[in-house]
């Protein structure tokens, strides 16, 4: 098993419709790693598999020189096709087990989780088959205004039972950087933090300063 490395610490999560489209995307994604994320994820709940696949390989060229793994949302029957570094699945998604048969080993697999039953369901199929957890909403958001807003407190109860690492999504911003990294958090994913802002570049440049402030890194 050699999976990919693999940085929480800027979890870049798009959305199309925040960026303006698929051209959107791509810039956008292209801006924000130039400005420091570590991670990024294509989620698009809208496109067609095709439309999906076209825009996730534009993905995997940008990134290609930049080191930095593209994870799709949920489409794991995709992620060959597209040569993504891994897919990310939620509660309601292919379950974990199946999502890592498609996948395979060397592949990296992100699961949502909102409460330490969902950490103990998911060591129950096997501590192999997931690499991280995406904890959420951390506040209330109107990107997937669905969402419960967990707050801090919850989210710590999820870390703490957590043998993976974990990333806070949902409302998040530079500002929650302090208290993210006080729980051991181990990054911070965000959609609306960059996607649709003016500057994305700087965007992703003042959540790395913050989060490399929090954590003490450099
Ligand atoms: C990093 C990260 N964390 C959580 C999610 C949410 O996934 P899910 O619960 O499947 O909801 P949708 O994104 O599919 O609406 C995520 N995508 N990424
Ligand atoms: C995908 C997802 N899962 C939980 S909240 C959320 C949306 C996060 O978007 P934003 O960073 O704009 O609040
Ligand atoms: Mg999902």
């Amino acid at each position: 098993m050699s999976r990919p490395d693999f940085d929480l610490s800027v979890y870049l999560v798009t959305d199309t419709d925040q960026c303006g489209g698929a051209d959107g995307v791509v810039e956008t994604v292209r801006q924000a790693v130039d400005g420091g994320a570590t991670l990024v994820q294509l989620r698009d709940h809208h496109l067609g598999d095709d439309d999906f696949v076209v825009l996730g390989r534009r993905l995997v060229d940008v990134l290609a020189g930049a080191g930095v793994p593209l994870l799709i949302d949920d489409r794991v029957h995709l992620v060959e096709t597209i040569g993504a570094a891994g897919a990310h699945v939620g509660q309601s998604d292919t379950d974990v087990a199946t999502a890592r048969r498609i996948i395979g080993p060397d592949r990296l697999l992100g699961l949502s989780a909102q409460s330490p039953e969902h950490v103990r369901a998911a060591i129950a199929a096997g501590e192999d088959i997931v690499d991280y957890l995406g904890v959420g909403a951390l506040h209330a958001t109107g990107t997937k205004p669905e969402a419960d807003d967990l707050g801090l407190r919850r989210l710590a109860e999820v870390i703490k039972v957590s043998p993976w690492p974990v990333c806070a999504i949902g409302g998040v911003k530079a500002d929650d950087a302090a208290d993210l990294a006080r729980i051991h958090c181990d990054g911070m994913s965000v959609v609306s933090a960059i996607c649709g802002q003016p500057d994305p570049r700087q965007a992703a440049a003042d959540l790395l300063a913050a989060w490399t402030v929090a954590t003490g890194r450099s």
